[in-house]
């Protein structure tokens, strides 16, 4: 049999790389003919490079940016086998985990060395970018990510501001004059992994801020000022980009790559799911595994297991899910293309422990989900 093997990682303890190769060993075990094609997925946050670098076979690049505070970072990006393509992860250089919890600021957290490896990118000559973004400790709006790209960003005395979401409020005009002129040469392609507006209750200060750090009166402060982004943008550059889905992710770069890069947004996982060519790889497949840390109804809302499930429907590819937690929701799930979904752990333990086995305990219940597959389908 055929069997498509299409994680997400496990946050915290497996990369979707090493989710495949766990699931892998499992499927190998019950069924010692299995043809499998391995394929690690992303939702457009962390381990989106690597998963498409992995599915393209393509190699990565280090380039040295400013990180989230100003200190510099050294970020990974990925090229295509062809060097076409280039694959970005915001959070590599602007993401929180690069900030320690008792520094987290959304109000001083700059995009800067995003657009420093779009860059980066564009010096290396490629016509496709795709960014991936998500888990980011910025609330900036891409506006740092514009001032590496060339824009002035001015206040009213005509000083360009400084970093993170807090400077915005005193955002006067843009100046596109010094505009990185390549970025008319390629198409830049955003991967969201939510797709939240810009502003107001379900946007990015709201909904994001809290996590990287934010208080209440910190939160309304940075929604002022993305809507005021928003204003400048649409009267300077003629771009109305508050309501995009997809806006509000990353703190708003969703919307500052559309206003600053013409960049289309996509949620994460169909753009991903795109690239890899997991349609094409699906059809005639006779089982798909798909896999993330956690699953619950947030998982049922587009994330990469959702995702996976309906390029599988429409393939006609049932599909088992597997994950580290299952909580309340999960069983939307059941109506989208997913056929059954198992947590991975065997016996009542710590989350630690779960961690610890994680590649073990997937490969078991992998083995244990494709037996009952095939069981299945011998009667
Ligand atoms: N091996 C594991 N066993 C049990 N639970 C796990 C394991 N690995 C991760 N988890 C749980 O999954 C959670 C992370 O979920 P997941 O990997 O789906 O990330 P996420 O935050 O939903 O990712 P993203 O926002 O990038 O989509 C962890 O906080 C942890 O509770
Ligand atoms: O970075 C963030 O703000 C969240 O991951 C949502 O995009």
């Amino acid at each position: 049999m055929r069997y498509v093997i299409a994680p997400d990682k496990f946050k915290g303890s497996l990369s979707a790389v090493d989710a495949c190769r766990a699931i892998a060993l499992g499927v190998r075990r019950a069924d010692d003919a299995a043809e499998v094609d391995e394929i690690p997925m992303a939702d457009g946050g962390e381990g989106t490079v690597e998963a498409l670098v992995t599915a393209l076979d393509g190699t990565t690049r280090t380039s040295r940016v400013t990180g989230p505070l100003g200190p510099p970072v050294e970020a990974r990006f990925g090229l295509s086998g062809d060097g076409r393509t280039a694959f970005i992860e915001m959070a590599a250089a602007s993401g929180l985990v690069l900030v320690p919890e008792d520094r987290r600021d959304p109000t001083v957290a700059t995009t800067r060395g995003t657009g420093e490896l779009i860059r980066a990118a564009l010096d290396v000559g490629v016509d496709r970018i795709v960014v991936g973004i998500g888990g980011s400790a910025t609330n900036d709006g891409g506006a740092g990510m514009a001032q590496a790209l060339g824009y002035r960003l001015l206040d009213a005395g005509g000083d360009d501001l400084g970093p993170g979401g807090g400077p915005l409020a005193r955002l006067d005009r843009i100046d596109p004059t010094g505009r990185d002129p390549r970025l008319d040469r390629v198409e830049l392609a955003v991967a969201c992994d939510v797709t939240n507006p810009l502003c107001g209750p379900d946007g990015a200060s709201a909904v994001y801020g809290p996590q990287k750090g934010a208080d209440r009166e910190a939160v309304d402060r940075l929604d002022r000022n993305l809507r005021r982004l928003a204003e400048v943008v649409r009267r300077d550059l003629g771009r109305s980009v508050a309501d995009l889905p997809g806006a509000g992710a990353a703190g708003g770069l969703g919307a500052g790559l559309v206003a600053f890069g013409g960049g289309r947004l996509e949620r994460g996982v169909e753009l991903v799911s795109r690239t890899v060519g997991l349609a094409d790889r699906l059809e005639g497949a006779d089982l798909c595994l798909t896999a993330e840390g956690s699953l619950d109804e947030q998982t049922a809302h587009g994330k990469t297991i959702a995702g996976v499930a309906l390029v599988a429907r429409d393939r006609g590819c049932p599909v088992i899910a597997l994950a580290g937690g299952i909580g309340p929701g999960a069983e939307a799930l059941l109506g989208s293309g997913v056929s059954a979904f198992f947590s991975i752990c065997d016996r009542p333990m710590a989350l630690r422990e779960a961690i610890d086995q994680a590649d073990l305990l997937l490969g078991r219940v992998a083995e244990q989900a494709v037996r009952a597959f095939r069981s299945g389908r011998r009667r």
